[in-house]
């Protein structure tokens, strides 16, 4: 499909979109490029790529597909290191979380003879680094892609090619639009839970260890997803920062709302709410995007797949696994 996969970062994204294009033959080869040698020395040991460059302009030089696979607040600075040494026709990627910076902060810098096509796959777990990447990660996942009206047709297509081979579904969307609807199903689970387990670290020490002996699975889930990296997670609060605070907003008002149903008694409310919410975890159910039971199980570094989505229908009915 491409002659030049060029990956800069090779974290759990980045060299899991390695082992699934190995796996599906999807570049005759692929350079990778991360900042630190060691960070190289681990990608090379797991064999992920061809070639391993400090520099990521070596990296990209003759690539036809380089995909940006760092924290959000790196781009600027990859982007132009990279920018000259980019191959005319070549399609310019990235696996942000967030996607209205990441075409304001990539778009001025690069040459006009790339096609640029941000990139998000709604996939992942808690880990970081090479070593916990896995080649199913893209499976039955989304691929948002936010190109810019006007980009060639033919490079949003091959693009959305190449992640469809890894699995995925493919979205085109526009970039803020993205950032809402992340914000809401995504950053804003991530601080709520990063806020709650550091309530339960800033309280008094014999409570603290009374929380984490007694944690029942809604508080072990929270925990989970407050381990995920926290640079990469810096970086999304930073850069999304507008569409955080809008569903934040109206995330405090619900909440305001909760809390007077509790102070009340009011049962009819909470039950109705708790009627309404369980509707939307079946529906997600159904519509095989459930991520957290089946996903987040599985050991640190092993390749072993996701399950299959009846069995994490399964699982749902009977494990209790879930927030
Ligand atoms: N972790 C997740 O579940 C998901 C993450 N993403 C996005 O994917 C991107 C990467 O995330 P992960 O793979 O989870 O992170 P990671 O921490 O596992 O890997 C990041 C990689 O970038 C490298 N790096 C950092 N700064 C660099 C620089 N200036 N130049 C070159 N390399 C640099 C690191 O050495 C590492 O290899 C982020 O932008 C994140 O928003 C997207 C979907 C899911
Ligand atoms: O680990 C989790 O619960 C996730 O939600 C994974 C994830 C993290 C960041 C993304 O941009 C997309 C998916």
């Amino acid at each position: 499909m491409f002659e030049k996969l060029a990956l800069i970062g090779i974290g759990l994204i980045g060299s899991s979109i390695a082992r699934a294009a190995r796996q599906h033959n999807l570049a005759r080869t692929i350079a990778i490029s991360t900042r630190s040698a060691q960070t190289l020395d681990e990608a090379r040991a797991l064999g992920l790529g061809d070639t391993y460059e400090l520099d990521p302009a070596k990296a990209v030089e003759g690539a036809d597909l380089v995909i940006l696979c760092t924290p959000v607040g790196a781009y600027e600075a990859v982007t132009r290191a990279i920018a000259a040494a980019l191959m005319p026709g070549a399609i310019v990627s990235d696996v942000g979380s967030v996607k209205a910076h990441v075409v304001k902060v990539m778009k001025p810098l690069l040459p006009a003879s790339v096609h640029f096509i941000p990139g998000h796959p709604i996939a992942g777990t808690e880990h970081s680094g090479p070593s916990a990447g896995f080649p199913e990660l893209f499976i039955n996942r989304w691929c948002v892609l936010t190109p810019e009206a006007g980009t060639d047709p033919a490079a949003i297509e091959k693009l959305a090619g190449f992640w469809r081979a890894m699995g995925s579904n493919v979205e085109v969307m526009d970039p803020g639009h993205h950032d809402m609807v992340l914000a809401i199903t995504s950053h804003i689970p991530h601080l709520i839970a990063y806020n709650i387990v550091g309530t339960v670290s800033d309280l008094e020490a014999s409570t603290k260890s009374e929380v984490i002996k007694f944690s029942a699975s809604g508080f072990r889930d929270f925990t989970r997803i407050a381990a995920s990296d926290p640079v990469m997670w810096r970086d999304v609060f930073l850069t999304n920062r507008d569409a955080v605070l809008e569903m934040l907003g109206r995330f405090n008002e619900d909440l305001s709302s909760l809390q007077r149903a509790v102070r009340n008694g009011d049962g009819p409310a909470l039950e109705a709410l708790f009627t309404r919410t369980r509707a939307i975890r079946r529906s997600i159910i159904n519509a095989g995007q459930e991520t957290a039971a089946a996903d987040f199980g599985r050991p640190h570094g092993t390749d072993t797949p996701a399950p299959a989505p009846a069995e994490a229908v399964q699982r749902d009915h009977g494990g209790g696994e879930d927030a």
